[in-house]
C-alpha cells in the first residue's frame, strides 16, 4: 500500500485547514493511501517532519500551508537524491508557488488534484545550503516579510504586506552589491535583487513573465538605484508586466548566481529570512515531482511534457 504524509501548519493563513483535515484524510484513504498527518509546531518543524516522512518511506508528502511551510517541507525533501512526490494544499497568506502551478485555493479541490496523480517536474533553487521554490531576494524591500506580525496576516491576508511596504517605502536605501550571473556581472548600488523560479511573486503575477518552472533557469531582476518616485512608477509598471525594458532594471536568465557585498545583506528565501551575503544560488533542474493540473499550466511550463513524449 502506498503511503502519504500530510504536513500542515495549523496557523497558516486564516487557519481553516484543521476543519477539513478529517475529510482530506478520508479521501486519501479511499484513494488507497495509508495516510498520516503531522501538525507543525513552529519554525523548522516542517523540515524535520519531511525528513522523517522520507525515512518512513512515504511515497507522497503533502505540504498544507503557505509558502513558508512549503519552503520548509521542500528543505526536508530536496536534499534527497530521489525525493517523494510533493502535493500542495495552499492555505497560507501567500501561496505564490501554488498560484504558479494553477492549484486551487479550495482545500478539497486541491486534494483532488493530488489524488488524480498527475505530476510535473519543477526546478528547485539552492542558496548556499538552503533550498527555495519560488523566490530569493535581497535589499530593504525584501525584508518587509519579516516585519509583518502573524496576527495581522490572519486578519488582513496579503494586504498586510502591502501596507507594510507603503510604510517602509520612504526609508528604502540602495545597497552596494557585486553580482555575477552565468558569465555576466553587475556591480553597483541596487534597491533590490530578485531571483525567481516562477512568474508569480507576492501577488505580482507578471514580474517574470517568461519564467518557466522547469527550464533550469532563474529569472534575475536587479533594480538599480532609483528615487522614490521612480520606484513607485516601476512598481506600477511591474504590476502590468511592463517593467523589463526600463533602463533602471537589469533582467536576465541564469542558472548560477553569486552575490557579495561590502555590507551584510540579508537574503529572503520564499518570504522567510534565509541567510546573508556572500551567497551562491544554483538552479537544481527538475528536481521535484509536484502534483498539478497539467492541462491548466502555462505553455512554457508544459514544454517538458512534450519533450518527454
Ligand atoms: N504551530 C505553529 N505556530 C506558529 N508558527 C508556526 C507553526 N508551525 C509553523 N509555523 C511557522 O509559520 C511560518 C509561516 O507559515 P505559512 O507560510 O504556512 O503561513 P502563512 O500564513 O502563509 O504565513 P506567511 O505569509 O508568513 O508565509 C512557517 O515558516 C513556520 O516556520
Amino acid at each position: 500500500m502506498k503511503r502519504a504524509r500530510i504536513i500542515y501548519n495549523p496557523t497558516s493563513g486564516r487557519e481553516i485547514f484543521k476543519k477539513y483535515l478529517p475529510e482530506v484524510l478520508q479521501r486519501f484513504e479511499q484513494a488507497g493511501f495509508e495516510t498520516s498527518c503531522h501538525a507543525t509546531t513552529g519554525k523548522g518543524d516542517a523540515t524535520e517532519a519531511a525528513i522523517s516522512a522520507v525515512e518512513r518511506g512515504c511515497d507522497i508528502v503533502v505540504a498544507a500551508g503557505g509558502d513558508g511551510t512549503l519552503n520548509e517541507v521542500v528543505n526536508g525533501l530536496a536534499r534527497q537524491k530521489n525525493p517523494p512526490k510533493l502535493g500542495i494544499i495552499p492555505v497560507g497568506t501567500t501561496n505564490d508557488f501554488a498560484r504558479a502551478l494553477h492549484l486551487p485555493r479550495d482545500v478539497l479541490r486541491a486534494t483532488e488534484i493530488i489524488l488524480q496523480g498527475e505530476t510535473i517536474p519543477v526546478d528547485i533553487g539552492k542558496m548556499n545550503d538552503k533550498y527555495f521554490v519560488n523566490i530569493a531576494g535581497g535589499g530593504r524591500l525584501t525584508e518587509l516579510t519579516y516585519e509583518v506580525p502573524s496576527k495581522l496576516k490572519t486578519m488582513l491576508g496579503q494586504l498586510a504586506y502591502y501596507l507594510k511596504g507603503i510604510e517602509i517605502l520612504p526609508s528604502i536605501r540602495p545597497t552596494y552589491i557585486h553580482l555575477e550571473y552565468d558569465d555576466q556581472m553587475f556591480e553597483g548600488e541596487a534597491m533590490l535583487f530578485l531571483i525567481g523560479l516562477t512568474n508569480s511573486v507576492g501577488g505580482f503575477e507578471k514580474l517574470f513573465p517568461n519564467a518557466s518552472i522547469n527550464d533550469g533557469y532563474f529569472s534575475l531582476l536587479i533594480l538599480k538605484k532609483t528615487n522614490l518616485a521612480d520606484f513607485i512608477r516601476l512598481a506600477t509598471m511591474a504590476l502590468r508586466g511592463e517593467h523589463l525594458n526600463d533602463p533602471k532594471i537589469i533582467f536576465a536568465k541564469a542558472s548560477r548566481i553569486q552575490v557579495s557585498s561590502p555590507e551584510k545583506v540579508l537574503i529572503n528565501l520564499d518570504g522567510e529570512l534565509g541567510g546573508e551575503t556572500p551567497a551562491t544560488f544554483t538552479n537544481i533542474c527538475r528536481h521535484l515531482q509536484v502534483f498539478a493540473p497539467i492541462d491548466q499550466l502555462r505553455p512554457e511550463d508544459k514544454k517538458i511534457l512534450e519533450e518527454n513524449l
